[in-house]
């Protein structure tokens, strides 16, 4: 990074108002971006990072229509003054939401779709689609449409569409947001990798800031309420409180090294778990603090809920998507699916929900039969949360998204309104009751369709990846909620990438590889099991490359002491 050269990308005096907004959502940005940087943008949900990735492609106000002021310069652009089509030379965009920009019929065109407008040879696009598939590992699926593609797979293509483009600015907007852990790993050696070997100037955001910090970035933007709150080297942002304060998730790590008492500064090289320096006396403080803390509790054993025999679906003939499986959940668990892009944990939930029928197998929901039920009377039991909340969401108005399914039972409108808005404030939302569902942040219709399931109080609910874009107070906020439905008495299992979502909040993990439950157990155990993280694309924890480097064993008991820790910690708030 050379500061001498001109910025790539330069904010002066910037605002930018959505036009159905009253106030700016960003307000007197000033922030150069050098060319080669690597900066990552992190804030609380809906401070504005979208927004801001918005304004340096184009797409606001081209697409959401609102009022620039101040400068901005993109790549030598006036970015104030160009439609999207001119900055798409200059800025590559992966974005949060990879439904919203698929534009082949299949895989292979969809990568191929830039290549094709630059009119490149029929060979040499062949070739260069198949070597970026084979980068972003979609190789396999390259004949594939939008609609039969997992979640993360669908967030593969958007990285290799980006990445066949040759341009000076890459923005990955949540690249991480619904990737397996093993993959997301590497979508960051990725990017890391490409911004190497070509110089090109990378804008990351992200709320998976430890994940990000995998791999080195040179600064670290804080925005917060539309304002740029910090712009600061990794290693001095870490050691400040400005994450907590900010509703930020620091890295697991580092939260452990400050439960021990450690301080931490910006000399300690704090970014990264396997670097970070543990002064004999630091690992001193982490060796007592463990020693400090007691044993786990024990888990009673609770009579069977849902109930799953030798499941086995395809959804084309002779293929296996899922393949026997047989799990139990009981009454009153919180337990967390996890495993590889692909493995079949979404199809699972669907043939649990009755969207598809099982080849072969037997559900039962309480003892009875539920292959005999249609969709809607399972609905009354278990609630479904998509991964994607734009394929759940069907009103324009907040309010009446989530009164839909009461209404449906014809409850009266007083009724309706008390249930909505006691679920609205619970998930955050009441002071938006009023608010079209399009004026919202990613994040915010997430909650929106969290908030359409549990208004219908169901006793098993299902989410698929609840916390995915959502900023570290908005996640606890969710996680504490579905974690108090739970004791009382709601169960709830969740599909998730998170490994620390999976530590925290769930005792038992199931884990799914190519179509087959390969492992039941305690969570902190199958992160234990390096096989087992290998073979499911999980990912170990900077909890377990703290404890080994502080000699603390075993290193499962130093990570059940932490989760205990942290959830007296968030009982009791900071
Ligand atoms: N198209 C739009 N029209 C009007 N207002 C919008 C639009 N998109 C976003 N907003 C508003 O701008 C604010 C910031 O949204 P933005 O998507 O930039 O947040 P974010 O920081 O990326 O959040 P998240 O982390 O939840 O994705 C939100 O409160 C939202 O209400
Ligand atoms: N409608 C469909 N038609 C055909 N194939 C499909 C369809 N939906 C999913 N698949 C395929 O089934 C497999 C399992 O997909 P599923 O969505 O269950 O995976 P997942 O474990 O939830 O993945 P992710 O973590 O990426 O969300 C994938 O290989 C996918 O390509």
């Amino acid at each position: 990074m050379t500061n001498k050269q001109s910025p790539v990308i330069s904010f002066k005096n910037y605002s930018f108002q959505y036009r159905a907004q009253k106030r700016p959502t960003l307000t007197n940005i000033n922030l150069d971006i050098y060319p080669g940087e690597r900066v990552l943008i992190a804030g609380p949900s809906g401070c504005g990072k979208s927004t801001l990735a918005g304004c340096i492609n184009g797409l606001n106000p081209c697409s959401n229509p609102g009022k620039a002021t101040g400068e901005l310069i993109i790549d030598g652009v006036d970015a104030t003054k160009s439609s999207i089509f001119e900055l798409s030379a200059h800025v590559g965009t992966v974005l949060q939401d990879p439904d919203g920009q698929f534009i082949g019929l299949t895989v292979g065109e969809d990568i191929a779709f830039s290549l094709e407008n630059s009119c490149m040879p029929q060979d040499e696009m062949h070739q260069i689609t198949r070597k970026v598939a084979e980068l972003v590992k979609i190789n396999n699926h390259l004949d594939y449409a939008p609609h039969e593609l997992s979640g993360g797979q669908k967030q593969r293509v958007s990285l290799a569409g980006v990445m066949v483009d040759q341009v000076k600015i890459l923005l990955f907007d949540e690249p991480l947001a619904n990737l397996d852990p093993a993959t997301g790993k590497q979508t960051i050696e990725l990017i890391d990798e490409i911004q190497k070997e070509t110089d090109t100037t990378v804008v990351i955001i992200e709320h998976r800031l430890e994940d990000v910090l995998w791999r080195d970035v040179d600064r670290i933007i804080l925005i917060s309420e539309g304002r740029i709150l910090a712009d600061l080297h990794p290693d001095e942002l870490l050691a400040t409180d400005l994450l907590v304060e900010n509703g930020i998730r620091e890295p697991l790590y580092l939260t452990a090294m400050r439960y021990a008492g450690i301080t931490l500064t910006p000399e300690k090289k704090p970014s990264h778990a396997d670097t970070v320096t543990l002064p004999e006396n630091d690992v001193k403080q982490l060796q007592q603090w463990f020693q400090s803390r007691g044993a786990g509790k024990q888990e009673t054993e609770r009579e069977p809920l849902l109930e799953v025999k030798n499941l086995s679906f395809g959804y084309t003939k002779g293929e296996r998507t899922l393949q026997d499986v047989s799990l139990t959940i009981r009454k009153g668990e919180m337990v967390s699916i996890v495993g590889k892009n692909g493995a079949g944990k979404s199809t699972f939930s669907k043939l649990v929900c009755g969207f598809e029928d099982p080849d072969q197998g037997e559900i039962r929901f309480a003892g009875k039969d539920l292959l005999t039920e249609n969709i809607r009377h399972r609905a009354k039991h278990i609630g479904y949360v998509m991964q994607n909340p734009n394929q759940m969401i069907s009103k324009t108005m907040i309010f009446d998204e989530v009164a839909l399914s009461l209404r449906n039972t014809g409850m009266d409108e007083a009724a309706i309104r008390e249930q909505v808005e006691e679920t609205l404030k619970i998930c955050g939302l009441y002071p938006f009751r009023n608010w079209p569902i399009s004026a919202l942040s990613f994040g915010q219709k997430k909650r929106v369709t969290i908030a359409s399931v549990l208004v219908q109080n169901p006793e098993l609910i299902i989410l698929d990846e609840p916390t995915a874009g959502q900023d570290f107070y908005h996640y606890t906020e969710i996680m504490e909620f579905l974690r108090k439905l739970n004791e009382e008495g709601v169960t709830v299992v969740m599909i998730t990438h998170d490994m620390h979502l999976m530590l925290e909040y769930t005792s038992r993990a199931l884990v799914f590889a190519d179509g087959r439950l390969i492992a039941d157990d305690c969570a902190a155990a199958v992160l234990c099991n390096q096989k087992l993280v290998e073979r499911a694309a999980l990912k170990e924890t900077s909890l377990f490359t703290l404890a080994n480097r502080a000699g603390i064993a075993p290193a499962e008991a130093f990570v059940e002491c932490f989760i205990e820790e942290d959830r007296e910690v968030r009982s009791h708030g900071r």
